[in-house]
């Protein structure tokens, strides 16, 4: 895990809330499983669970299926609430974009495995537990949140939170990715981030797919931005410190469930399929501590160039 660069020492940091031994347990990478029960159609159809964690009970369909074992950081049970979901992911990292962290959490996974379903809670949780943070252990020292929503279709940006107006993505000479005219809401309480939330979630395209009736057909990208005032002055803007972005992952199709799907959700589909396999290749590539990272693969990749570092995927 990348060390956040150390704010001035003057004092305050060392009364600081974050859990080092949490956060050091969430490395550059954390991979954390989901399992959704059954759906109705499944239900319907009378599908077998055949998914096992170890500790729980199931079918034992030994004698019917290959048995595979896969390891994660962290496997939650169909019965886990999403209160669990955000205590085992993103709450070791809040404290720590205080401290110039930029850290991503995203959802993976084909059509209707519940990615939209994990992450719509958890930036409002994340936007709770930050506002007590600047309230509480960081009253008066002038840092900020902010909130910005954004789509990506079709390798486009729309802003979610401003009629979806086009946005356009530059990068200086630093490679520091600035995304042109993205409206900011500055927030202070609870109630109106709620609000941005579920504004920016109904401005978002959905649509149908083989496999799920409301399927998410672009990345929706949530960023909680904490600035910090400059010398406690308002009349400037505020230093940007850390970031945490929330995506919610267009899905990705199997072959099999794109059959009944038309010509413009199939051209949608390989676009999106292209941008989770550029998203795949930098989180390998990170993973195995490359130098080079192919960031510019994608639209996604390249926009979240600078939080792909400490990254929570769910799956
Ligand atoms: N853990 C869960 N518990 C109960 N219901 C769930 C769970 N996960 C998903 N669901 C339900 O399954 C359906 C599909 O979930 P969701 O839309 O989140 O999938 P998705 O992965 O985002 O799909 P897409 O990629 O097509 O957007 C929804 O009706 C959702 O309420």
């Amino acid at each position: 895990m990348p060390k956040p660069d150390a704010l001035p020492e003057n004092g305050y940091l060392k009364s600081l809330p974050v859990d080092k031994e949490k956060l050091a347990s969430v490395a550059k990478i954390k991979v954390v499983i989901r399992k959704r029960p059954l759906n109705k159609k499944e239900i319907a159809k009378k599908k077998e669970d055949i998914i096992s964690i170890e500790g729980a009970s199931n079918f034992d369909l030994t004698e019917y299926v290959e048995r595979h074992e896969f390891v994660f950081d962290a496997v939650l049970d169909e019965d886990v609430s999403n209160d669990e979901v955000y205590r085992e992911t993103v709450e070791p990292v809040v404290p720590a974009i205080f401290q110039r962290t930029k850290a991503t959490c995203f959802a993976y996974g084909q059509t209707g495995i519940g990615k939209t379903f994990t992450m719509k809670p958890l930036p409002l949780k994340a936007s709770q537990d930050i506002l007590r943070l600047m309230n509480h252990a960081y009253k008066n020292q002038g840092f900020q949140l902010f909130v910005s929503f954004f789509e990506i279709y079709g390798g486009k940006l729309f802003d979610l939170l401003n009629d979806r107006k086009k946005l356009l993505m530059r990068e200086d000479g630093k490679q520091k990715v600035c995304i042109v005219g993205l409206q900011e809401y500055r927030v202070n309480d609870v109630e109106m981030i709620r609000e941005l939330i579920e504004k920016g979630n109904a401005t978002r395209n959905t649509g149908t797919t083989g496999a799920n009736e409301e399927s998410s057909r672009s990345h929706a990208i949530l960023q909680l931005a904490i600035k910090r005032l400059v010398d406690g002055n308002e009349s400037k803007p505020p230093r940007p410190i850390g970031k945490l972005s929330f995506i919610d992952l267009a899905c990705s199709e199997r072959g099999a469930d794109t059959t009944n799907n038309d010509k413009q959700t199939r051209i949608e589909g390989a676009e999106i399929n292209k941008s989770l396999l550029a998203l795949k290749e930098c989180i390998r590539a990170l993973d195995n501590d490359q130098t080079h990272i192919p960031f510019r693969g994608s639209k996604l990749t390249e926009v979240l160039r600078d939080s792909l570092l400490v990254t929570l995927a769910l799956s």
